[in-house]
Formats: C-alpha cells, structure tokens, sequence
C-alpha cells in the first residue's frame, strides 16, 4: 500500500510512502532540462522542465515512482490494481506508454491547470518499459499549491477526479473513497458532546475522543481516511523545519511497520521510503524504512541546465545522535 498527500503552509509540500515488500532500487534523482526523454511514440522531448523525484533508473532513464518538477507540480504513481487498464496505441491522440507518464506531465506543465488541458490529449498505452520491468497498475495524484486531482485509467478510458482531501492511497477506485469519508463525518479533532442520550450522563474520559472510529488498520481504504483526518486538521507553523516535520507526522499516521501485513513466504509490506517534497524550492527530503533520520536532495544545487541524470543513492542506515 502506499499513500500520498499535498500540504500547503507557506510553500507547497507533497509527498507519499511507499509501501512494498522489497525495493526496485530506488534513488533520490534529478532529470536535468536538457535530459532528451525519447518517448516510445511521442518521439524526444529534447528540453523539459527540470525533476526531482524517487526512481529506478534503466537504461539511462528515470522511472518515477513520483516527482515534483521546478515550477511546484508535483506527481505520484500509487498502485491501483485490479482497476487500472492501458489501451493500445491511438491515432490522434498523445500515446504515453504507462512508465512514461510521469515525465510527460512534469516535463511540460506548470500547474494542474496546464496538465489538464494536455490530459485530453493523453491515451495511457500498455508497453511495458522492458520483459523485466512488466507494467505497474497505478493510479496517479497531482497537485500543484492550488489544487490536487486524481487520475485513473480505466477500461472505460481516463478519469480525472478533483482531489480536495489531497490525498490518494490505492483501491477502490477514487469515487468510492471519496463517498466513503460520509461514514466518518461525526470525526473530530475536538471533544465530542454526549448526543447517545440525555438520560445517560456520558463524559469523556481522556483526551482524543472526537477521533474514536478512525480507522487504524492498515487498509487502503482505512489508510484513506486517517491520512484525510490527520492531514485536513493538520495544525503546524510555517517554516521550513515545522512544515517538514509536520508532513511527516501527517504519512507517520499511515506508516506500516514490518510485520504487520504478511504477504507469505516471509514477506511483509513495509513502508521502505517516505518522502516530502518542497515543491516551491526543489527539495527532496526523505526517511526510509531504516533510516529515521530525514536526508534532503535539493535540485537547485546542482546544474539544471545539463543533459545527464543525477542520482543520489539512498542513505539506508540508521543514523543515531549519541548526546553522550
Ligand atoms: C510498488 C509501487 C507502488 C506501491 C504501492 O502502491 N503499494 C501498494 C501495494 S498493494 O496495493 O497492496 O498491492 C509502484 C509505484 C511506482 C512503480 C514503479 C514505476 O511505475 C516505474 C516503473 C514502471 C515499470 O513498468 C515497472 C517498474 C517500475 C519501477 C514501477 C515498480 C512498482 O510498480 C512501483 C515502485
């Protein structure tokens, strides 16, 4: 499972975990302006608008998990399977093979606003990257400062859902997760008042009960809904350390520790990364699953204006401030 979220105080930050039982080889990388993304249909985008995102690089090309790009649009692939459907290649249309579709959009959007309007244009192909990189059934969440949507490829063609609780995880598909919040508007971040009866002189007892019925298992659905609560009644100061620390606290909600999703055969769902981008100034700040302390990529260090990846190689390790 995986969740992502957009979160705004002074600046823009999105992010997701990723939740999976071993890691494709994943690195913090940069695809630089002048990186020619030769697409399989859409011939090469020879400059684009500069990344940074988490990817398993190939052949000398970034396959995004997710990915903000210089103007503050920001993308994530989340799985979505049993639903997402790719069709065949169609004329007339902007044929974007699935693993491309990340670079597509950062590439030449500003703003949702921009992505929607190539959007119209887009038909999801079905090619897979390689034999060894088979497609991924994803669904997607982008989201600028303004505004997030989701979109999802379907057998009845693509979707595209506004998102106002910024948040997507996986199954079922987005309308039902979205209905689904109705169950779960009595939540509250305050004390609830005794409406049982007024012949029962009920009281709370501790602090945090307006929240009792959140779900807490680690289901997409469940996931959807802590992750909506925490997030949409997030409260955090607006600099640089405080927003970063609070969108972490916000996918905290949702992490999944090892052991507890057992996939057989000795494999668990774990939350390998997550990850919090600041989409107004280009840094990528994340954890993993080993590694508590949060690391920080920022794209405007290096030079954006050249023609090669830069991938930095996840910092995997624990690393523990001895006070004494
Ligand atoms: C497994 C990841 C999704 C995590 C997730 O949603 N887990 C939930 C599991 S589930 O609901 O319980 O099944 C997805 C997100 C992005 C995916 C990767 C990206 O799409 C980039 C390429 C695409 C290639 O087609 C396959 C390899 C790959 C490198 C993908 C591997 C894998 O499918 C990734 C890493």
């Amino acid at each position: 499972m995986c969740t992502a979220a957009a979160y705004k105080t002074k600046d823009f930050y999105f992010g997701r975990t990723l939740d999976y039982e071993f890691s494709f080889g994943d690195q913090v990388t940069i695809t630089p302006r002048n990186y020619p993304f030769r697409f399989r249909f859409q011939g090469t985008m020879e400059t684009h608008y500069a990344m940074i995102g988490m990817a398993h690089v190939a052949d000398d090309y970034p396959l995004y998990y997710e990915a903000v790009n210089e103007k503050g649009l920001g993308m994530a692939g989340l799985n979505f399977v049993g639903n997402a459907h790719y069709g065949e290649k169609a004329d007339g249309k902007d044929n974007v093979a699935q693993f491309e579709f990340i670079p597509w959009i950062l590439g030449q959007c500003a703003s949702v606003k921009e992505a929607l309007r190539l959007l119209e244009q887009v038909n999801l192909v079905n090619t897979p990257f390689s034999e060894s990189l088979p497609l991924a059934q994803l669904h997607w969440i982008l989201a600028d400062r303004d505004e997030a949507v989701t979109v999802e490829s379907v057998l009845s063609g693509i979707h595209v859902y506004p998102n106002p609780a910024g948040v997507l995880t996986n199954n079922p598909p987005f309308p039902e997760q979205m209905f689904n919040l109705n169950n779960y508007m009595h939540l509250s971040p305050k004390d609830p008042e005794n409406c049982f009866s007024d012949k029962l002189s009920l009281k709370t007892y501790c602090r945090g009960m307006g929240a009792l019925g959140l779900p807490g298992d680690l289901s997409s659905q469940s996931r959807f809904v802590r992750a909506a609560f925490v997030k949409l009644n997030s409260v955090s100061g607006d600099s640089e350390e405080e927003s970063v620390s609070q969108f972490f606290h916000i996918l905290g909600s949702v992490d999944q520790q090892k052991g507890c999703s057992d996939l057989g055969n000795g494999n668990f769902e774990m939350t390998l990364y997550t990850c919090c981008c600041n989409g107004d100034k280009g840094i990528y700040y994340y954890t993993t699953y080993g590694n508590h302390q949060i690391t920080a990529v920022d794209m405007h260090r290096e030079d954006l204006e050249g023609t090669r990846l830069i991938p930095y190689p996840l910092v995997q390790k624990e690393q523990i401030l001895y006070q004494n």
